[in-house]
This record gives C-alpha cells, structure tokens and sequence, in this order.
C-alpha cells in the first residue's frame, strides 16, 4: 500500500528540486537573559552562541530549565536578551515578526474559527485577499493531508491534526524561519512519528530554516542537519553535533549503527548536565548505587 501523498518524501520524488533559499540565516551570539522576579535573579541563559544557515533543520537539546524555551522566545521576539545580540538575516530581532513562525507544545488553535479559517487568519492580517487566501491555505492544508478536515473547528479534531493545523497556520504567512517548542510532546508515539514526516515534507519544500527544541534524542537525530547539546542552567552550548544521515530519512535509519553511535555520545552529553541540573547532591557515582537490575539489564545504564 502506497502512502498517503502528504506523507510521501518530498525528495523521494526525483523530479522534486527544493527552491534554493538564501533567506533565513540565524545567528545568535554571546545571547545571555537573566528573569528579574521577585525572589531576585535567575541566570537562564548564560551565553549562548549558535546559527541557523538558510534552510537548515537544528535542533537544540538540554536538561530539563537549561533555557530552551528562553532562547527560542527570544527568537520568536517575545523576549528581550539580557546580553548579546540575535539576528535574522542580518537584522537585530527587535519584536514578534511573521518571518518568524512559532508553534508550541499546547495547541494554541481559535477554537471559534474552522481549520481553514485558523490558517487564514495571518494572511488576512496580512491583508491578502479572500480568494488568494483561501486558495493558499487550501494548498497548505493538502500538503498537510488536512483537506478533509477544513470546515471543522478545533474541538473535533485530536491532538496530532491540532499541531498539524497549528504548523500549516504558522507556514502560511511564508515566515523564513519556523520555531517549534517541543511541538510533539503531547502526542502518543506514533502519532509523534507521522508528525515528523509531515514536518520534514512541509520544511523540504518550502525549504525554511528550522529551529527545533524537544527532549527526545531520537527525534533530534532524525530530523537535523545539526544538533546543538545545551548545559544545565544557566545554559551555553556544550557541543554541536552534525547528523550526516542522508535524505531523505526513513524509519530503518533509527537501526542504523551510525544512529545509534549518535543517539549513545548525545545520551552522554544529556546524561551529564541532566545530572547537573538535578542537582549538586546527584552524581553518576551515587546513581549507580541506585541502579535496578531487572532481567539482567541495568536499567540506569539503559537509559
Ligand atoms: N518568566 C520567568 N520568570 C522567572 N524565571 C523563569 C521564567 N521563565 C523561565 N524561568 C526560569 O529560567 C530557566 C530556564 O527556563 P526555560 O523554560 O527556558 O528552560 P527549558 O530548557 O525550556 O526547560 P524545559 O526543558 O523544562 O521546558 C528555568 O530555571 C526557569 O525556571
């Protein structure tokens, strides 16, 4: 059985050239934000240094209040850096912009408004057209296999089609640079798994940079070009991992040795600062102690 067509490979089709983009170049240096609270300063971020080239896919994985998300909403413009300078294209990030879409774990839907009228509604407010709008939101929507589904309101549709929409309605006003906050934390495993074909098919062809947070290692690896491995808070970039798996990439490739050798020196590296961020008292030693031995696995060991 063939797949459904959103879920095909956008490469896998020979006659499919992906545009060439020069657009949506991110560089991010000595970026550093500090959140001034009432209990005093918090050191969120401490100096992080990292670029997005036009097109990309990176991903950034961290422990658990490492400054993922600061960073990322200081992209998207929703946060001013304490120190240090974020540009896109060259231009300093001054405030939230439609060349920058975000999407985020919650699903952030207008549950009054019907699919097709969520993902127009940014280029109505961009001031295009009813036809030439709806004519674009319905193109997105197919690619995105949500054509059957575009006169429903959110509150009909389950948790994956809501992040589908939520996608399709960030790319419709053709940002250059899409931020996605741990987007498929909430959706059941297989679910998450289609979520990340749809996402590579739609980012391989419109071809926009991606910038892209989750805690899961294995999707970090499937879907980069790049990684970058953030310390514990307040976070700076411990190690840039490049993911020289081919495209287009298929759920074998998870199998693969050279996965795998990825997937255990990111482990180590998480393993590390996750430690780290746990807290001084919590060590590699002292775990082991606490390790549990079922069946002959070290369950610790296995994590
Ligand atoms: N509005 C805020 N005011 C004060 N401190 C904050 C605020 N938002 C985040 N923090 C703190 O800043 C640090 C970084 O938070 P952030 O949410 O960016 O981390 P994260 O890496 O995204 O975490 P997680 O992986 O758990 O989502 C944490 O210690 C957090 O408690």
């Amino acid at each position: 059985m063939t797949a459904p067509a959103f879920l095909q490979s956008a490469d896998a089709d020979t006659s499919y050239a992906p545009p060439k983009t020069t657009k949506g170049r991110v560089e991010v240096r000595g970026f550093g934000l500090t959140y001034d609270t009432a209990d005093g300063a918090t050191d969120a971020v401490s100096s992080v240094d990292l670029t997005v080239e036009p097109g990309e896919f990176v991903s950034i994985i961290g422990p658990s209040g490492c400054g993922k998300s600061t960073l990322l909403n200081a992209l998207a413009g929703f946060l001013k850096p304490t120190r240090g300078v974020v540009t896109v294209d060259g231009e300093p990030i001054t405030g939230p912009s439609a060349d920058r879409g975000m999407i985020f774990q919650q699903y952030s839907l207008f549950p009054w408004k019907t699919v097709r009228e969520n993902v127009e509604f940014g280029l109505k407010m961009k001031g295009m057209g009813r036809s030439e709008r709806s004519r674009a939101a319905r193109t997105l929507l197919g690619l995105a296999g949500l054509t059957p589904f575009e006169n429903h309101y959110p509150d009909r549709l389950s948790g994956g089609m809501k992040q589908r929409v939520g996608i399709v309605r960030a790319l419709a006003t053709g940002p250059r640079i899409l931020l996605l906050d741990e987007p498929f934390g909430a959706l059941d495993a297989q679910t998450r798994l289609i979520m990340q074909q749809i996402l590579t098919n739609m980012w391989q062809r419109l071809k926009i940079s991606v910038l892209f947070v989750t805690h899961d290692l294995d999707e970090a690896i499937f879907l980069s070009d790049r990684i970058y491995v953030m310390t514990a808070r307040p976070g700076e970039i411990k190690a840039e991992i490049a993911v020289p798996l081919p495209r287009p990439r298929l759920p074998a490739m998870t199998m693969s040795s050279e996965f795998l050798a990825l997937r255990r020196g990111l482990m180590s590296l998480i393993r590390e600062e996750s430690l780290k961020a746990m807290g001084g008292e919590l060590t590699a030693d002292g775990l082991q102690g606490l390790a549990i031995n079922l069946e002959g696995q070290d369950v610790f060991r296995a994590l």
